[in-house]
């Protein structure tokens, strides 16, 4: 039988538990260096953004994230970088790899590249590969790749802060443990959002639009919500970061609009659950994602014990199953592959992904 998104969705538990096991496997020893430019598209750079926040605050460094085409021909090189990550599931992704190959021309920094295919081009370009540790992922719409993806980022950034003493043996144990907590709730969100898909599966599969809001660490789940949305259910749909959605994009609300609201911790939370309240107003079709317990039947709760940081490892499993469920109940047959030349005809790809 040919795997489809939910047979990678059930795997992520145990990728990331035995991603956790073999910490620090083939992580590389970083030392002394603070500014990271970091390059990568669609689900790659949702990941970094998804898991920046969580290594710049155990490893002290300064994180750029970056889409690579525009990097490499309009932005400058901040020259304080000194190291460069490419980052790129497949590791096929053109403008992630083009980018690499003029920074490491013009520039002398180190470059690395992450990606689950260490015979990738990218993996041959930068200076040092590291391995997602997924082996192939062999539906497009990735989301086991998407999750180790975030992981082997954290990973790293928890190995980095080791390697330059910013934390002691004990507190790298803490920290493991922290997101051994985080990766064993992952059966229960599975769980919660299949109830959660069951009772909204009707106004959800007839929606015309989504938007989901968020903020700080959230950006990179509402930013994946709008790639994986995208792919699968092939309707407008759109993550916005939720001060960027008070200066325009809240006029185009209307009564079929559904809105999915990232509820969690943090000093801009006022301000979100005002825009949700001002929209209910105007649209009976609001969701929440919230960190924590909910008694609201609109409300799919993620009752696991992770920081704001570690959050977004998990508040995408819902919007990775819901992208899964509302495309199959629309009646998109997923696994019938479509626009298979797409990568090779516009050069966004070095070549045809090998998908099932
Ligand atoms: O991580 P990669 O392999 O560079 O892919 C980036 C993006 O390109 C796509 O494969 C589409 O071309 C997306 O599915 C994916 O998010």
């Amino acid at each position: 039988m040919k795997p489809t998104m939910m047979t990678y969705i059930h795997e992520e538990q145990a990728t990331l538990s035995a991603m956790l096991d073999r910490y620090p496997h083939d992580l590389p020893e970083i030392k002394g260096k603070g500014t990271w430019l970091v390059l990568a598209t669609g689900s790659s750079i949702n990941a970094i953004k998804s898991a920046k926040y969580y290594v710049e605050n155990l490893a002290n460094v300064r994180i750029t994230v970056e889409e690579p085409f525009h990097f490499q021909h309009y932005e400058k090189m901040d020259t304080a970088t000194d190291l460069v990550l490419g980052v790129s599931q497949s590791g096929e992704s053109t403008s992630t790899i083009n980018a690499i190959k003029h920074i490491g021309k013009s520039f002398p920094v180190v470059t690395y590249g992450l990606t689950s295919k260490l015979s990738s081009e990218l993996a041959k370009t930068v200076d040092h590969a590291i391995d997602i540790e997924i082996g192939e992922e062999r539906v497009g719409y990735v989301t086991k790749g998407y999750v180790a993806t975030i992981f082997k980022f954290m990973l790293l950034g928890l190995y980095t802060a080791r390697c330059n003493g910013l934390i002691t043996e004990t507190q790298e144990g803490e920290e493991l443990a922290k997101l051994s907590v985080a990766v064993k709730s992952i059966p229960q969100i599975i769980d919660t959002t299949e109830v959660f898909f069951e009772k909204w599966k009707d106004e959800l599969t007839a929606s015309p639009r989504f938007t989901a809001i968020g903020y700080g660490p959230s950006v990179g789940v509402i930013k994946e919500m709008e790639t994986k949305f995208a792919e699968t259910i092939r309707v407008p749909s759109q993550g916005v970061e939720l001060e960027a959605f008070m200066h325009g994009p809240y006029f185009e609300v209307n009564g079929n609009h559904r809105m999915f609201f990232l509820d969690t911790p943090g000093e801009a939370r006022e301000r979100l659950l005002l825009l949700k309240a001002y929209e209910q107003k105007y649209t009976d079709y609001i969701y929440t994602v919230k960190l924590g317990e909910s008694s609201d039947e609109r409300t799919l709760a993620i009752n696991a014990d992770v920081d704001i940081f570690i959050a977004p490892l998990l508040m995408v499993i819902p919007f990775q199953i819901l992208a899964h469920h509302i495309a199959e109940a629309k009646g998109n047959n997923l696994p019938q592959r479509i626009f298979t030349d797409f990568g090779i005809s516009v050069k966004s790809k070095t070549k045809p992904g090998d998908y099932a």
